[in-house]
């Protein structure tokens, strides 16, 4: 444990010391300075008085005077040189290692920590401390030091003195350090124990106050109810800092009367051996100052190692999450990636997300023949995203491989194939951004080349929407960040609806330049029917001659795709084309029936022909076109 905490405290003072060398050095001097000061302004005080009792000239005592008037002016300026020292070195840490934290995660090429509650738990926590941790160690570090120096220097001076005196300081200092230490561990341990609690009423504020649970919450009528759960949390939080609260209070109670007791005991002692002149006067200042100094210096020492004690905790999680190695293998020199000529092929690929889950994928052998449209379906949790996930190489497969052109993926290199790669994922992501930034995340070397965003806006069928937006391209897509000047403007920011979103994910997706490999995971989920029918118009002609896999669960959505590949708990059980695939009559033409005859049935009951007659139904073709049944 101690020798961890070295090493914590090695990483912090080396992120001090890369981010603020400087600031380093002064702060250290200052803390030398300031543990020594007081010291030096006893010994002065001292031989002040002991020269003004001895009866020596004015000239005598002007040099000790001066000497003294000098250190009580350090004494003043240094705490703001040194506060200021600290916040300028507060800021160049906090920024270094919020720096090192987020391009650690950045490393994580892969999803498996993502998906890991006990990391995340950790990267939650190193995020909490901001930053601040390493710089916050240091600092008690560098108090421990002074209050070090300070003491070493009292004791030192009684002991030339009076050794009585050291002793009764000492005495009084001992308890005072062991009380405070374990008080500090004590907290230190409450705080730990507390953290779960603290979290779980973080949750259920962010619940109360956050957009995506608000309309559920409301629906549901079930803020009352969480927000009782969040108070419980509180509460229970309340009651045992409470608890440590009374405890603290009641030691350090006991501390302040024994350590009264024991400097006023040593006080009179001090008074009467002056007045019976076996101690000087200065000697009677020089203990007075040496029991504030040591009382005052070992309780901010104390209080500000708990503080540090708890920031190298925290520490703690900043290095596990920086330090972790690499979660998905690389070869030493990755192969460089080529475009894709044959296809990508799956060889016997199992896969499951931990020993503790069952296999998600059993042993899937698939070719996606390069040029190809292959379309995915399956039922709910057969394993048509993992795959995906697998083919982006976010997770290696257990057993088996994934070949591009015939090398496994595992010896690419892996920011080449995500190059190579353009994806619409089910849970794409809503950018608080402007809508150009929106979809020019998608390839950031054309985040600034409004011509590209603007035609992978009309291929996706999200152009005139856009277009029709207050500031056009330039509108901000979320109400969030609307600047203070803007706020009374409501055109400053525009939310979208889940459809058009949906779009905007495709046209990101669509702005890289040809990939070669196109992921279409539902891409068109929450678009009405003539939406989608036209993105898969827009998209056929995009895929065409692309490597394309798209699932989706719109069955006429896939007929269309050179080759169907139908999946059931984790295993392929048909592939063919539409029509093959319907002349077995297995799985996908009984789903296909299935989707088909919902329409069918409101197409014969009559139903149809009313609603189209007031002209809330779309024309059958579309209709039909959506299902891929021909029109009778
Ligand atoms: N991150 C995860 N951790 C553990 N299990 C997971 C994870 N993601 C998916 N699974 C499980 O793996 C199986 C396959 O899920 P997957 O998301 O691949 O199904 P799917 O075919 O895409 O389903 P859907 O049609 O509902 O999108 C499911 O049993 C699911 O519970």
């Amino acid at each position: 444990m101690g020798k961890a905490r070295g090493s914590a405290l090695a990483a912090a003072s080396a992120i001090f010391w890369q981010a603020a060398p400087y600031t380093l050095i002064l702060l250290s001097l200052c803390r030398v300075v300031s543990g020594t000061l007081p010291v030096i302004v006893a010994w002065l005080t001292k031989e002040l008085l002991d020269q003004l009792a001895s009866d020596v000239t004015a000239g005598g005592v002007l040099p000790v005077a001066s000497g003294l008037a000098g250190t009580t002016l350090v004494g003043t300026v240094l705490p703001r040189a040194a506060h200021y020292l600290r916040a300028e070195s507060d800021r160049a840490v906090s920024l270094l290692s919020q720096d090192r934290l987020f391009a650690a995660v950045d490393r994580f090429a892969g999803l498996a920590r993502f998906e890991d509650p006990a990391f995340l738990d950790r990267l939650r926590m190193a995020q909490q401390s901001g930053g601040q941790a390493p710089a916050q160690i240091v600092h008690g570090a560098l108090d421990l030091l002074a209050t070090i120096l300070m003491t070493a220097g009292f004791l030192g001076s009684l002991m030339v003195v009076g050794p009585f005196m050291a002793v009764v300081v000492l005495l009084a200092a001992v308890p005072v350090l062991c009380a405070e230490l374990s008080l500090s561990r004590r907290q230190v341990a409450m705080l730990w124990r507390l953290s779960p609690a603290q979290r779980r009423e973080w949750f259920y504020a962010s619940l109360l106050s956050t957009v995506p649970a608000a309309k559920e919450l409301r629906l549901f009528g079930t803020g009352p109810f969480l927000r009782r759960r969040m108070l419980a949390e509180r509460a229970s939080i309340n009651r045992e800092s409470a608890r440590a609260d009374r405890h603290e209070l009641t030691v350090h109670g006991g501390l302040a009367l024994f350590a009264a007791a024991l400097a006023g005991g040593g006080l009179l002692w001090a008074a009467l051996a002056a007045q019976s002149g076996r101690i000087g006067l200065g000697d009677v200042s020089m203990f007075v100052a040496a029991v504030a100094g040591i009382q005052g210096a070992i309780g901010s020492a104390t209080s500000t190692m708990a503080s540090a004690h708890q920031q190298l905790l925290m520490f703690d999680h900043f290095l596990t999450v920086t330090r972790a190695g690499p979660d998905l293998p690389s070869p030493p020199s990755p192969r460089p990636v080529p475009a894709l000529r044959s296809g990508i092929e799956l060889r016997d690929v199992w896969f499951r997300y931990s020993d503790q889950h069952p296999w998600a994928l059993r042993g899937v052998s698939l070719l996606i023949a390069h040029g190809e449209a292959t379309a995915l379906v399956g039922r709910n949790g057969c394993g048509k995203s993992t795959l995906v996930k697998l083919l982006c190489r976010f997770y290696d497969p257990i057993r088996g491989q994934i070949l591009w052109d015939g090398v496994d993926l595992r010896e690419l290199s892996l920011p080449e194939l995500r190059r190579r790669t353009g994806a619409v994922f089910q849970d794409f992501m809503q950018y608080d951004l402007t809508a150009a930034e929106n979809i020019g995340l998608g390839d950031l070397t054309v985040i600034e080349h409004p011509s590209r965003i603007e035609r992978a806006a009309r291929l996706a069928g999200v152009h005139d929407p856009i277009n029709a937006l207050p500031r056009g391209y330039d509108t901000l897509l979320s109400r969030m960040f609307v600047s203070e000047p803007d706020e009374e403007d409501v055109e400053a920011g525009v939310p979208l609806s889940g459809g058009q979103w949906q779009r905007v994910a495709l046209a990101r997706a669509l702005l890289r330049n040809r990939p070669d490999l196109v992921i279409l995971d539902e891409p068109t989920s929450g678009l009405d029917p003539v939406a989608e029918h036209e993105v898969h118009a827009s998209l056929r002609t995009h895929r065409s001659g692309l490597t394309s896999l798209l699932i989706s669960h719109r069955l006429g959505a896939t007929r269309d795709a050179d080759r169907i590949v139908v999946m059931s708990e984790g295993r392929i059980v048909e592939h063919g084309t539409y029509n093959e695939l319907m002349a077995l009559r297995g799985t996908y033409a009984g789903l296909f029936r299935l989707q088909a005859s919902q329409y069918r049935d409101t197409l014969q009951n009559g139903q149809y022909q009313e609603e189209l007659q007031a002209g809330q139904c779309q024309d059958e073709p579309a209709l039909l076109a959506e299902t891929g049944e021909r029109a009778p």
